[in-house]
């Protein structure tokens, strides 16, 4: 079980982020293959090293041309939903724009959909927060903790003119998502919408560093510079450590269309519930009918529980209070036949103890290579 925890009292940023975990072990080829899979103009991330108040740190760099389109929340999303991304990938980019999205519409006063990205929506931006989602995919920690983000003070030049620090889009960010904020020690914007919102979708508890074995460390450092000032995020991958206590909610449900639930499952996983799933039960009166129930973290269950309460008939939603205990994990990948298939591992006390196939990896080797799909999945447990 493996905790992330990002130091991010001096400011934060998409750059900053993903040079902070690409710095702490994320693999640069996946956050790499995850944004050419965006249909858009040629985008490269490269690292670089760099100093920042004497601090040696990592700094991501998006190379690709000027953006040539300005895009709207339903572009952004449109984009996203035709890349060959990971679900995972996918549904966290996904709800990063979606609180862009929302913050820029409360702070304009516009309809969420009419919302241009200008700067937030330029390509450096969608590959930040692309990978961003991917590095934390990489790094497939069991939990996300960071500390109040410092946010600057003063105020900025933008496309719009100058806006005061902290500017409208991260306040109504915090308002809206709780993330605790302090001025910190930087002068200037040093917490942009993009680092905001990144860190509203994938922070599960905030405060100081938790106890575990330290396994990768990176600090992120962005385009900026303030003297006297080290000003990067810190990424801290800590093993042994506790996922917390998690959330459950549920609800009885017997009146909601039956073809409805694959699509509210769907809904809550995208929007960040660590499981979601479903048990037939018999309730009052004799009717059949269902339990829904949505693990998830803290941080996310106010969120989750109004779509629960949108996209179902329930009238009530509990809320269990669940301690969990995860597994430490990783992905290998094997040939089977020529085709490659990913294999989740399991570890207990140094050893393996549970392995399994990805399962559209083997449907997909299946395919191409004609062998049986229970063939393909019991070839790739052997590792062949
Ligand atoms: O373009 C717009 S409307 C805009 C709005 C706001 C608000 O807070 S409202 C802020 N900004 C500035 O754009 C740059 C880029 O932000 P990223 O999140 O893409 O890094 C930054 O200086 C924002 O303060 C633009
Ligand atoms: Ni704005």
């Amino acid at each position: 079980m493996s905790t992330l925890w990002l130091d991010v009292s001096v400011g934060a940023s998409g750059d900053m982020l993903l040079g902070a975990l690409l710095g702490a072990g994320a693999s640069l080829d996946a956050v790499q293959r995850a944004v050419a899979a965006l249909d858009v103009e040629p985008v490269r991330i490269g690292v670089e090293q760099v100093t920042r108040a004497g601090l040696v740190a990592t700094r991501a760099v998006v190379d690709c041309p000027p953006s040539a389109h300005r895009r709207t929340w339903p572009d952004v999303q449109l984009l996203l939903a035709s890349a060959d991304l990971d679900a995972a990938v996918r549904g966290a980019a996904l709800r990063t724009f979606a609180l862009l999205a929302e913050a820029e519409a409360a702070v304009h006063g516009v309809p969420v959909d009419d919302v241009h990205f200008h700067e937030v929506g330029a390509l450096d931006s969608l590959a930040d927060v692309v990978g961003v989602s991917a590095a934390i995919h990489d790094l497939a920690p069991s939990s996300v903790v960071a500390t109040p983000v410092g946010v600057g003070s003063g105020s900025v030049r933008t496309a719009h003119g100058a806006l005061p620090v902290p500017v409208p889009a991260v306040l109504q960010i915090a308002a809206q998502h709780g993330l605790p904020v302090e001025s910190g020690p930087g002068a200037g914007e040093m917490c942009t919408p993009t680092g905001a919102a990144l860190l509203s979708a994938y922070v599960t508890a905030w405060g100081g560093l938790p106890a575990g074995v330290v396994r990768g460390t990176g600090a992120g450092a962005g385009g900026k510079e303030v003297p006297g000032v080290a000003n990067v995020v810190r990424a801290v991958v800590l093993d042994g450590t506790s996922a917390g206590t998690l959330v459950q909610l549920e609800a009885n449900v017997d009146d909601l269309d039956p073809r409805v639930w694959p699509y509210v499952l769907a809904r809550l996983l995208d929007a960040g519930a660590l499981d979601a799933w479903l048990v037939p039960i018999v309730m009052k009166k004799g009717r059949p009918a269902h339990t829904l129930a949505v693990l998830c973290a803290e941080s996310h269950a106010d969120a989750l529980q109004r779509l629960v309460f949108v996209e179902t008939t329930t009238l009530g939603v509990r809320r269990l209070l669940v301690s969990r205990t995860a597994l430490e994990r990783d992905v290998t990948e094997v040939s089977v036949d020529g085709q490659s298939v990913r294999v989740k591992r399991g570890w207990l006390d140094g050893e393996v103890v549970t392995a399994t196939p990805e399962y559209a990896d083997a449907e997909a080797a299946a395919r191409a290579t004609g062998l049986p799909l229970r063939e393909v999945l019991a070839r790739a447990l052997r590792g062949q």
